[in-house]
């Protein structure tokens, strides 16, 4: 699906971080974001979907269709993996687990509970979640963390074959997934506000050490 946003400026708490944020993505596309941390790229995928509000400009999409990846993993802790799996698809109506486990090898650990996991395991219960949204724009947040090279891979596939299917996908990462069709957005050009400016007192340099 295309999506895309115009002249957007975008805030975090009540600093507005990017303004002037303007892109097109089309279907079967990726559009990776990069930039310094701290230069907006959590704050632009959050507006994106729907959990800030802009402060100006136009989304041209709506924000159902977007499913988003945070940098938490977003799991129910007491529930299983099979019963995590079960409960988002039975949110967004999907009720074939089995392309999500089958895609993040997630067989042998459908009876253990989400907060027994690995880290990385964890992760790959969370981005298994996608698949099962039926949502055509994935907006997502350093998704790989955490993930050893043959998930990375694993998850690479998944996000290829959402492309090949004509989703889209927007994501700051910096891995290089071997996207196809990614292209590369620098969102330095679209700061508000000089951020993380170092101090000029060595007394408050000093408290720190
Ligand atoms: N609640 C908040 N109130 C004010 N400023 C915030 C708030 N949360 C984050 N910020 C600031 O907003 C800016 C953008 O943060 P954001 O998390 O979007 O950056 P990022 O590009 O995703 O960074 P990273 O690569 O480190 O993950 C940063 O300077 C951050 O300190």
């Amino acid at each position: 699906m295309n999506f895309g946003v115009e002249n957007l400026a975008c805030r975090r708490g009540e600093v507005t971080v990017l303004t002037g944020v303007t892109f097109e993505v089309a279907a079967g596309e990726a559009l990776i974001l990069r930039a310094p941390n701290g230069a907006g790229k959590t704050t632009l995928l959050r507006c994106l979907a729907g959990l800030t509000p802009p402060v100006s400009g136009v989304l041209n999409f709506s924000i159902e269709d977007v499913a988003y990846a945070a940098h938490a993993d977003g799991l129910k802790a007491q529930l299983s993996v099979e019963e995590n799996l079960q409960f988002w698809a039975d949110i967004f109506g999907t009720h074939n687990i089995t392309p999500a486990v089958e895609t993040f090898d997630l067989e042998s650990l459908l009876t253990r509970r989400a907060q027994d996991l690995s880290a990385g395991q964890k992760r790959r219960l969370s981005l298994s979640r996608l698949m099962l949204t039926r949502r055509s724009i994935w907006a997502l947040d350093e998704p790989t963390v955490s993930l050893d090279t043959e998930n990375v891979a694993r998850f690479a596939a998944a996000i290829t074959a959402h492309l090949a299917q004509g989703g889209s996908a927007i994501l700051a990462t910096h891995i290089d997934l071997g996207l196809p069709s990614a292209r590369t957005l620098d969102l330095s050009p679209y700061r508000a506000i000089l951020q993380d400016t170092p101090s000029d007192d060595p007394f408050l340099d000093e408290a720190f050490l």
